[in-house]
């Protein structure tokens, strides 16, 4: 499991020539730690999140200052694959993380990417099928599910790579309370596990499982303490 991420003065912006979108963010996040990220719509949370999986500058382009850290060593130097192992993103919108014709499929795609063997590839479906619980839905195809059935899908096939963090970039939006509640509980147990989690939250009530609760607001990343957003 990693010790620590480390956000150190990071400076975002999409273009070059526009005034930037985080101005000097610094965060540290502990082994274990489950912090949420509140804010308001554009704020760029969803950018800090794809900075600190490396969707930035890897798969979307833009003009970044500063630096962070996994264990002391920098994102740039760790590889994508090595990065799809260490960090799990769930997003709002599970259509974007669904292309299998089977949810199992959709789970196993990951450590069959990475080669893994069979009986492991079985082994990790059931336990993450069961974690989720999502069995009945095993041999659907996840397109015919519900929004909140797809999201527990996206977040089954996130953990069969079994990421050390696990970024829920407002993945709990789709729920309904029973399955909110189910994933709430979960995170505890992931965090229980040694798992590190960034939560960007806009539904107040998700922020009781969060250690820390950050506020982003005009480009600045403080402690939140229930002001306005
Ligand atoms: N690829 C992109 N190119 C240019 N601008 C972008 C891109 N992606 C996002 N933006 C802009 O950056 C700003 C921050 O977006 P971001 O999605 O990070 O905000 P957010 O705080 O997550 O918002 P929300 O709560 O609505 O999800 C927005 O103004 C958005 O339009």
């Amino acid at each position: 499991m990693i010790k620590k991420i480390e956000v150190k003065n990071l400076y975002f912006g999409f273009k070059k020539s526009e005034e930037k979108l985080l101005k000097g963010i610094d965060l540290t996040v502990q082994r274990g730690e489950i912090i949420a990220i509140v804010g308001l719509s554009g704020s760029g949370k969803s950018t800090l999140c794809a900075l600190i999986s490396g969707v930035i500058p890897r798969i979307k382009q833009g003009d970044a200052q500063g630096e962070i850290l996994i264990d002391g060593t920098s994102l740039k130097e760790l590889s994508m694959p090595h990065l799809v192992k260490k960090v799990g993103v769930i997003f709002q919108n599970p259509d974007t993380q669904l292309f299998s014709p089977t949810v199992e499929d959709e789970i196993a795609f990951g450590p069959e990417n990475f080669g893994l063997p069979r009986e492991e590839i079985g082994k990790r479906i059931s336990e993450v099928i069961n974690k989720v619980g999502i069995k009945k839905h095993r041999f659907k195809n996840p397109k015919m599910l519900s929004g909140g059935e797809k999201q527990l899908v996206a977040l089954a096939s996130v953990l069969s790579l079994k990421p050390d963090i696990l970024i829920f970039d407002e993945a709990l939006s789709q729920l309904d309370l029973y399955e909110k509640n189910k994933i709430l509980d979960l995170i505890k147990t992931l965090k229980a596990e040694g798992k590190t989690i960034i939560m960007v939250e806009h539904d107040f009530d998700n922020l009781k499982v969060a250690d820390r609760v950050m506020l982003l607001k005009n480009g600045k990343l403080s402690d939140f303490r229930g002001e306005t957003l």
